[in-house]
């Protein structure tokens, strides 16, 4: 690709980014490259299927004015997927294979916006039941789910996942989500699983790792494996949560197995864990590669603004049993600010003050807050950064790839990112010049020490660079 079309590329994502926002334009375009650009026609790639058909629906006249702006004589937009993502292949076992014809999308379009059920009033299919899935709790359903820049692209892979029917092809598989822990994850699975299963077409099977343990051994010691496993492929969608927990050699030839069988079967699985797959370390190495081969999906930590829509949301939810029970505004406020850890520990400060004002029928207080919530505030520790998080910020914020900044390429839209991921490395984490080095493809400690110099000589002078090294920092704090 000539420099000029390069130039323009960054122009045009440019404008993108200011069109949509940094929020939108990171989960969504980030990782779009430009492929070719002829007269008339740009082509474009993103690394799975969904992205794709998320911008397509969404974001096609937008890409596509942006580019005209740049380039009037533009007036086509092709989008293609980078590595081919897996569809729906046949299923090989017959016995498992589903009996219902397929429905074709184009004279059955599926409904905008499905319902979702929002309570335990609707009974989980049975199903669910039948095939001794994990209990769930009714009030984790995408109707409590509150949305963040944290998880917005979980969010919507999950939906998509729900909202997805018996025999429709798999856009992503597997679909694993991985966070630190309470910030989500196993209401994001409850969630699919109460939703898909509304369809009474579809069976969703929901499994903690453990469970799915215990199913398989507790079969192998009644001699029914081959029950179990025949009633696991017929189901439309598996979600296996807690994978993390998931031991001992037997259970994970087995996992694997399954999960062979349900991705060449063009079923979907969604899975959760506390890490990505590559630091499954229990997990053999073909099973991690499996794993990763789909959408990867982290959800960061909560920010304040989450914080405080989960605590509203909890509210309201407690508001439907306890009509008299109110948090003041600056009460939340309060609350989001200083629990900072998890959601668990806003659901249960909630708690806490709903029990203090039904037990000693007072109103809620800033002051009856400080006190009852005092434990669950926990000492702000310095976070650890990572030099993998500087060098995955800093390459998304300048559109360069991780191997970019340890290669030894030199052109400029390199070099620079280079330079600022080897300052932040040196001014956040306490690394010595050499690991530094080391960590960056093998350079020289004098390399870094230019890097660090060169950049911290330009933060003085040039304002746009040291807006964006205090954002990366900000980023790699929150
Ligand atoms: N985005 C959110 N919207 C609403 N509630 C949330 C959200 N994120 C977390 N919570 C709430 O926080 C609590 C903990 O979440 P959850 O159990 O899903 O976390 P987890 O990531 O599965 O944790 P673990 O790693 O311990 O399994 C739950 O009560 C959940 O409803």
């Amino acid at each position: 690709m000539t420099n000029t079309e390069q130039d323009r590329w960054s122009r045009v994502k440019g404008r993108l980014r200011s069109s949509v926002g940094e929020d939108v334009y990171s989960s969504w375009f980030a990782r779009m490259d430009l492929e070719s650009l002829q007269q008339e026609s740009v082509h474009l790639s993103v690394p799975t299927r969904f992205l794709k058909s998320w911008i397509q629906t969404h974001y096609a006249d937008r890409v596509l004015s942006c580019w005209q702006a740049e380039m009037p004589e533009v007036h086509r937009i092709d989008l293609t997927v980078r590595s081919a993502a897996r569809c729906a292949a046949p299923v090989r076992d017959a016995q498992a294979a589903p009996t219902e014809p397929r429905r074709d999308d184009h004279h059955h379009p599926r409904p905008a916006a499905q319902e979702v059920r929002s309570s335990a009033a609707t009974p989980v299919s049975t199903s669910h039941d039948a095939l001794g899935g994990s209990p769930l709790d009714p009030r984790l359903t995408f109707a409590s789910f509150v949305i963040g820049r944290s998880n917005t692209l979980a969010h919507a892979a999950a939906k998509q996942v729900a909202e997805g029917r018996h025999g429709d092809p798999v856009m992503f598989n597997p679909l694993y989500i991985h966070s630190g822990v309470g910030l989500g994850k196993t209401h994001l699975l409850q969630a699919v699983t109460w939703a898909g299963n509304s369809n009474p077409d579809r069976k969703v099977l929901y499994l903690t790792a453990e469970k799915f343990m215990y199913g398989f051994v507790a079969a192998l010691k009644s001699q029914t494996s081959l029950a179990f496993k025949e009633a696991l492929r017929g189901i439309d969608v598996l979600v296996i949560d807690d994978l993390q927990f998931l031991q001992g050699k037997t259970t994970q030839a087995e996992f694997c197995h399954t999960l062979n069988a349900l991705i060449d079967a063009g079923r979907q699985v969604v899975i959760a864990a506390d890490r990505p797959p590559s630091d499954l370390e229990s997990l053999d190495e073909r099973v991690r590669s499996r794993l990763a081969g789909g959408l990867v999906v982290e959800m960061g930590q909560l920010s304040e603004d989450l914080r405080l829509g989960i605590l509203k949301s909890r509210v309201t939810a407690a508001r439907a049993h306890h009509a008299s029970f109110d948090v003041p505004q600056p009460v939340l406020e309060y609350l989001a600010r200083s629990i900072t850890h998890n959601g668990r520990d806003l659901e249960g400060a909630i708690n806490r003050l709903l029990a203090h004002s039904k037990l000693n029928s007072q109103p809620v207080t800033l002051e009856m807050a400080e006190r009852e919530v005092r434990d669950l505030i926990r000492p702000q520790e310095p976070k650890r950064i990572k030099i993998e998080d500087i060098q995955r910020v800093v390459a998304r914020q300048y559109n360069v790839s991780r191997a970019d900044l340890l290669s030894s390429r030199r052109t400029a839209n390199v070099v620079r990112p280079r330079q600022v991921a080897m300052y932040l490395a040196k001014t956040l984490t306490l690394r010595s010049l050499p690991e530094i080095g080391r960590r960056f493809g093998g350079r020289d400690h004098t390399t870094v020490l230019h890097a660090v110099r060169k950049i911290e000589g330009l933060v003085s002078k040039d304002t746009t660079l040291s807006d964006e090294v205090e954002l990366l920092k900000r980023q790699l704090q929150e």
